[in-house]
């Protein structure tokens, strides 16, 4: 199936001089629910900012769905929804009136049948005469979501759906955007949260400084988690690892005194124990043992560290 969004070399750099995205390349599948990472900084609204035409890329190409986002903007950015990170809206008027008015920005006919549908997917519908001033915090949020699919858009950008949300809200989210993406919306979220990536996402892209450094499957990136270290801190030192602890395939630090075992704490067995035994029967002694397990927040923290 082609990409339902697709960008090919794209680069921002700003009057200024800075160079906020550097030759990006990245397809979004359709129907999935793609989470983007990135430390302050990193380009995340940038790039969401031009595939929604708000802002101009420098270099580089940008399809929605086939529509060129510069030569066909219009129907490109028919097909977008987006949620900014801000919540502005009128406070003094309904939720009804607000999101009815947003349908009407896309020159898209009435359809009140729609908003009220819209209205009742995000549980809103017994608000619609409220003022937007009178909402909760995390209405608010579910208003400018449903303004954001008054005129029945494909894609979806949550930019931070639930910064300074709280543990039972942001739960409430979540369920919200499974409910999105099973009626069909392909879904673009920006998080700080990686709980929140490691829960949602189909797949997980990480822009640091302006470059993607990472796209991969979430299940493929919980397998990296799921690896676990032993690290063994032998007595003396050793040369070599015996022959009879090869299928364990550990590693010797440089010094010859600390064994590492890396193991799948998914795994039905994790071979702790008989490795323990084959070294005690290759003579080998330890005086300390630790575990340690990389997180998806290590994996991210050490790839945007890296120079
Ligand atoms: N209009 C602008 N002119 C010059 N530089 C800009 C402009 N907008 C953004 N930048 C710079 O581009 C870089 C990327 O900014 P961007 O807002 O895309 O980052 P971000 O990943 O969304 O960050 P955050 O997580 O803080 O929202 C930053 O260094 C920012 O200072």
């Amino acid at each position: 199936m082609s990409p339902i969004i697709s960008v090919a070399n794209l680069s921002k750099i700003y009057g200024s001089g800075f160079k906020a995205l550097d030759n990006i390349n990245l397809e979004i599948r359709r129907g999935e629910i793609f989470a983007l990472l990135g430390p302050n900084g990193a380009g995340k609204t940038t790039l969401i900012s031009i595939i929604c035409g708000i802002a101009n890329p420098t270099h580089g190409k940008v399809l929605v769905d086939g529509h060129d986002i510069i030569k066909s903007y219009r129907a490109a950015r028919s097909l977008i929804g987006l949620v900014p990170q801000e919540l502005h809206t009128d406070a003094f008027e309904s939720v009804w009136a607000t999101v009815s008015f947003s349908r009407g920005l896309f020159g898209k006919p009435k359809n009140p049948a729609h908003i009220e549908k819209v209205l009742k997917d995000l549980s809103l519908w017994d608000k619609k005469d409220a003022k937007i001033v009178t909402l909760s915090g995390g209405m608010k949020r579910r208003v400018m979501i449903a303004k954001a699919l008054s005129h029945e858009p494909q894609i979806l950008f949550l930019d931070e759906p639930t910064a300074g949300v709280d543990v039972e809200l942001r739960k409430g989210m979540w369920e919200v955007v499974r409910q999105l993406q099973a009626s069909g919306v392909t879904i673009i979220l920006t998080t700080h949260y990686i709980e929140e990536a490691e829960e949602m996402a189909d797949r997980i892209g990480v822009i640091n400084k302006g470059e993607i450094i990472l796209v991969e499957e979430k299940a493929k990136l919980m397998e990296k988690l799921g690896k676990k270290q032993l690290k063994l801190h032998l007595q003396g030192k050793i040369d070599a690892i015996p022959s009879a602890l090869t299928p364990y395939n550990l590693e010797l630090s440089d010094e010859g005194c600390q064994l590492t075992y890396n193991y799948d704490t998914k795994g039905e067995r994790t071979g702790i124990t008989s490795l323990l035994s084959d070294l005690r029967n290759a003579g080998i002694r330890f005086s300390d043992l630790d575990t340690t397990q990389s997180t998806l927040e290590d994996i991210f923290v050490s790839l945007v560290r890296a120079p």
